[in-house]
């Protein structure tokens, strides 16, 4: 089901174009990453989306209602995960998400399952101020997900946090979107995009100069089409993709010569320097 729609969507803030005809459309259960680098515009396109901003022209719709008209059940069915976290400090994790339930007359049970699935359960009476940066985020996705939401909106999810934090959120998202939620999640990290997202929009100066899986994109600029074998004598071969070295290939496969293969496509990094000239920053 197509759960979320923008088309061509225009906004500017004085005279200073922020974005410039925007359209992408996301399915239940899929994951859209919207990548750019600072101030490319990925937050206004959140705030407009979930209806906390007014295009200047253009249309955006959630769950098939236009997002200006959103009414307050409608937010029952959207998780949002900000940039400002807006935990109560000097309380402790489960009185953050018992606050939540009873704005969202939610079973309490949940804040247990929630805490669980989010790998916080031994910290449910530990204050907010005396947790790590990666535990804040896990708590505010804890939040974001506990009345379980069609639509997820997570704005940097894993910006600044170590990786072994970030994997676990990654695994968390992937849950979710196998139980059909829908993910729009802002990043500047192009390795997370690649490996979490279904499609992704690079987003450069307020227009999406690139909008499709992220192995297509990357396949789109693979203009060596070459391959990398490592062979198990620690020897690299760079060899093209055709044909005529089929039979080389086939050697060191029946010698069982081969370490391992890597296409030598872009990254979806190199991608955006190619188009753009700049860093994803
Ligand atoms: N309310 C506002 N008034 C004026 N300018 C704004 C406003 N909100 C955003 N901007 C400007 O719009 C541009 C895009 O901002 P936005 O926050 O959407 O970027 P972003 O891609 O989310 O950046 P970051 O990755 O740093 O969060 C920036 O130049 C910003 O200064």
């Amino acid at each position: 089901m197509e759960i979320i729609k923008v088309e061509n969507i225009y906004k500017s803030f004085s005279q200073k174009k922020v974005l410039t005809d925007i359209s992408i459309q996301i399915q239940s259960g899929e994951i859209f990453g919207l990548l750019g680098p600072s101030g490319a515009g990925k937050t206004t396109l959140i705030n407009i989306i979930t209806g906390q901003l007014e295009a200047d022209s253009g249309q955006s719709y959630v769950m098939q209602k236009n997002s200006l008209q959103l009414s307050k059940e409608d937010y029952t069915h959207i998780g949002l995960v900000l940039d400002k976290p807006g935990l109560y400090d000097r309380l402790t994790c489960y009185d953050n998400l018992l606050l939540y339930a009873s704005i969202y007359h939610l079973d309490h049970h949940k804040i247990d399952d929630v805490l669980k699935h989010v790998h916080l359960c031994n910290d449910k009476k530990t204050i907010v101020n005396q947790l790590s940066k990666g535990m804040k985020q896990r708590l505010v996705i804890a939040r974001a997900i506990m009345h379980e939401p069609q639509i997820l909106f997570l704005d940097e999810p894993t910006s600044g946090l170590d990786p072994a934090t970030s994997l676990k959120i990654h695994e968390l998202l992937l849950q979710l979107k196998k139980k059909g939620t829908a993910i729009f999640l802002t990043t500047h990290n192009m390795e997370e995009a690649s490996l979490l997202c279904d499609k992704v929009a690079l987003l450069n100066e307020g227009q999406i100069i690139e909008y499709d899986r992220p192995e297509n994109i990357c396949s789109r600029y693979n203009q060596l089409n070459k391959m990398v074998i490592m062979t198990k004598d620690n020897q690299e071969h760079i060899i093209e993709n055709k044909k005529e070295n089929a039979q080389f290939v086939y050697d060191l496969i029946a010698l069982e010569q081969i370490k391992s293969i890597h296409s030598s496509e872009p990254t979806l990094g190199n991608v955006f320097i190619t188009l753009t000239g700049k860093e994803l920053v």
